[in-house]
């Protein structure tokens, strides 16, 4: 066991109580009515090695649903069914300064794609592209991919939010026809399977120790580091992560860059899930949202980790 692993599993649980302290600052999401009963000052953490050696500390066995990290690998699905050529005229690949839920570049810039595949807008247009002859397979489809990357057949979707997401969700509605009318969405989609495949995915549940694994194979370029199976090919791997970098924290990627410098990717439910480069996978839960939508406690805790232990890229 080396010198750093044993630090972490030391000081951890101390500097996670510190950063929960930082969730009076935050607020649970409320506009999925289903999110409003999260465990506000919940906070907990699994950080996996490539050795299979894992650490938790504070409430890692909460259960959430992964809302935008999914987007990661649903990007990362559509890339394996239809290349980059395919995917990328459908999605740019530059951050917005908007908010994630924001329609209002969609109008303004030409040609009227999504910037990003990390913003709502770009997170539905990828839904259109995941393949499989019926909904019911193309949401299949991406819960087997979570299955394989997490390790773990039994996550599955969180009905009640996934109904309570699919009941409230006019921005996502309007934002999808908006891109079936600016041809995003090709002429004979419809628009409320997309949508479904989208609600469904981000209502996928899972807990640290899943974000901790899915992020080991991001941090491992794309091969499970137990079996040495390459399940996602390098090249899609280095897009994901670099998106992670310019895209994962919303409009607050530059400021994480700077602060903690390790991809990353938060979702409205508290979650983020980080990695250091060939190294750890990291999966954090903290429920309470910042105005940008990251989990206040969440990010304050990847801050101090990085800063304490040099894990910046950069
Ligand atoms: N930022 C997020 O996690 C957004 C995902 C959420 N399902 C939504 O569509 O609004």
């Amino acid at each position: 066991m080396n010198n750093e692993w044993s630090r972490l599993k030391t000081e951890l649980p101390e500097l996670l109580e510190q950063s929960r302290k930082e969730a009076a600052h935050g607020q649970v999401a409320e506009y999925i009515p289903e999110l409003a009963h999260a465990h506000a000052y919940g906070l907990g953490i699994t950080i996996a090695d490539l050795q299979g050696n894992v650490i938790h500390a504070g409430e890692h066995e909460l259960p959430f649903t992964l809302q935008s990290i999914s987007k990661v690998f649903t990007l990362l699905l559509a890339l394996m069914d239809h290349g980059e050529e395919t995917v990328f005229a459908k999605v740019g690949k530059e951050p917005t300064g908007d908010d994630f839920n924001s329609m209002l570049k969609l109008e303004l810039v030409e040609p009227g794609i999504p910037f990003n595949p990390l913003i709502n807008a770009g997170a539905i247009a990828i839904s259109s592209l995941i393949k499989g002859r019926t909904p019911q397979e193309k949401s299949g489809r991406v819960l087997e991919f979570f299955h394989t990357i997490a390790g773990d057949n039994s996550l599955a979707v969180n009905e009640n939010v996934y109904l309570s997401e699919k009941r409230t969700a006019h921005r996502n509605r309007s934002l999808a026809y908006f891109l079936k009318e600016n041809q995003v969405l090709e002429e004979d989609t419809d628009v409320e399977e997309v949508l479904d495949i989208y609600f469904r995915h981000c209502s996928i549940e899972a807990n640290c120790a899943h974000l901790a694994a899915m992020a080991l194979i991001l941090a491992n370029q794309g091969v499970d580091p137990a079996t040495g199976a390459q399940l996602i090919p390098k090249r899609y791997v280095q897009i994901a992560k670099t998106f992670m970098i310019s895209c994962g924290m919303y409009n607050a990627s530059g400021e994480f860059a700077i602060q903690a410098g390790i991809p990353a990717k938060s979702g409205v439910s508290g979650g983020i899930l980080t990695l250091v480069p060939g190294r750890y996978g990291i999966g954090v839960i903290g429920p309470a949202l910042n105005s940008k939508g990251n989990s206040t406690a969440g990010v304050h805790l990847l801050e101090s980790l990085s800063l304490s232990y040099g894990w910046s890229m950069f």
